[in-house]
């Protein structure tokens, strides 16, 4: 493990509680003083007016549910791959292992930034081709162009109903899944480029320090759709949804469904979800940057019962971006307490000890 997290784990308590980061309030200055505050109290806040409408998130929902619900044998043959792309089986991941029974009880799909195998950046780890269920794999290069199409407009829904009347409508109904996470993925980057702006000047850097193009430029996206079986945790017995952990990047941008389940290492008063925002929570690299200043958050989930479905985005700077202490979160009296790390060196080093050996499956 390159980060061991305290052995005993204080009290956890509904998400419910955030503050919530406005993206589109022209008081930069106020948003910046609130996320240094959410940033220092809990890691964990809410963004709204993030720019992607609910017609969107449901759709993206709707198609997880879609692929959740085929059969094992189905999934299995999309099974993770080395570049960490594809389905991960119930326990696939174990993300506490010192305090779970088996892995986590939930199912997972993997997918990432686009690169075709013929591509020089496919040697890097995690890049290369998704794995994309058989009946749209066909369609990947249409997929890509309505893609492009999508992303120049602000309004998906529109754009999709009017190619679905085209004659091009029976295709993009089977690329539906590709297309709509491809999209998300993208449009997710643009999210995190407008929260990291935020974060950068919470830190006393230049606005575009995190999108400049050696950090954010040609960033480890890893978009994981999750599906929470209708399982009810029992933490005495090491029984979780998704064991306690930090994520591994900068920051996560998590979209839930409306069942209870997520919660944080953080004690405050209930308030009500918001559930079109998105969670954003602080990730291990930002602690590592920031010298503690910033701390990631310990968070898992409990089954309750009933089915979940959420949807993680993790951003990760790209493969060779050095993760070392900011210039303006050190002085003698507090010295770098990291050593530098290459991003693409430490997550594979943090899926390494969270992810069964894909040897296990043969
Ligand atoms: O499903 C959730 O609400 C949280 C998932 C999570 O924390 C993770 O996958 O890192
Ligand atoms: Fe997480």
């Amino acid at each position: 493990m390159i980060k061991e997290k305290e052995a005993l784990i204080p009290e956890f308590s509904n998400v419910s509680l955030l503050n919530c980061i406005d993206l589109a309030n022209p008081d930069v200055q106020s948003s910046v003083s609130l996320l240094k505050q959410v940033c220092l109290d809990s890691g964990f806040f809410y963004v709204i007016n993030h720019g992607i409408d609910k017609e969107f998130m449901d759709e993206v929902f709707s198609q997880s549910k879609r692929f959740f619900s085929l059969p094992k044998e189905d999934k299995m043959k999309l099974l993770r791959n080395e570049k960490n792309r594809g389905f991960t089986p119930l326990f696939d991941q174990s993300l506490d292992p010192t305090n779970q029974m088996h892995g986590d009880y939930k199912e997972g799909y993997y997918i990432g930034v686009e690169v075709s195998e013929d591509h020089s950046d496919a040697q890097k780890p995690f890049y290369g081709p998704n794995r994309w269920p058989s009946e749209v794999s066909a369609c990947r290069m249409p997929v890509l162009v309505l893609n492009a199409l999508l992303l120049g407009h602000g309004n998906f829904s529109q754009v999709y109903v009017a190619q679905m009347e085209g004659n091009y409508g029976e295709i993009l109904s089977r690329c539906t899944v590709i297309c709509l996470m491809i999209s998300i993925l993208d449009i997710n980057r643009d999210v995190a480029r407008s929260i990291s702006r935020l974060i950068a000047l919470a830190l006393g850097l230049n606005v575009n320090y995190f999108c400049q193009p050696g950090i954010l430029g040609k960033s480890i996206a890893t978009l994981q759709l999750l599906y929470y079986e209708d399982q009810i945790s029992e933490p005495a017995n090491g029984i979780f949804g998704a064991g306690a952990h930090s994520d591994f990047g900068l920051i996560t941008l998590l979209a839930t469904d409306d069942n209870y389940g997520l919660l944080i290492c953080k004690d405050k008063d209930a308030k009500p979800q918001i559930w079109e925002a998105f969670i954003v929570n602080i990730g291990d690299m930002l602690e590592r940057w920031s010298n503690c200043f910033f701390r990631s958050t310990l968070h898992r989930v409990l089954g309750n019962g009933r089915e979940r479905y959420s949807i993680a985005f993790f951003v990760e700077p790209n493969h060779d971006c050095v993760v070392e202490c900011l210039p303006t979160c050190q002085s003698e009296q507090n010295p770098p307490k990291f050593t530098p790390i290459k991003c693409e060196d430490y997550l594979l080093q943090r899926y390494k000890d969270t992810h069964a050996d894909l040897n296990t499956y043969k």
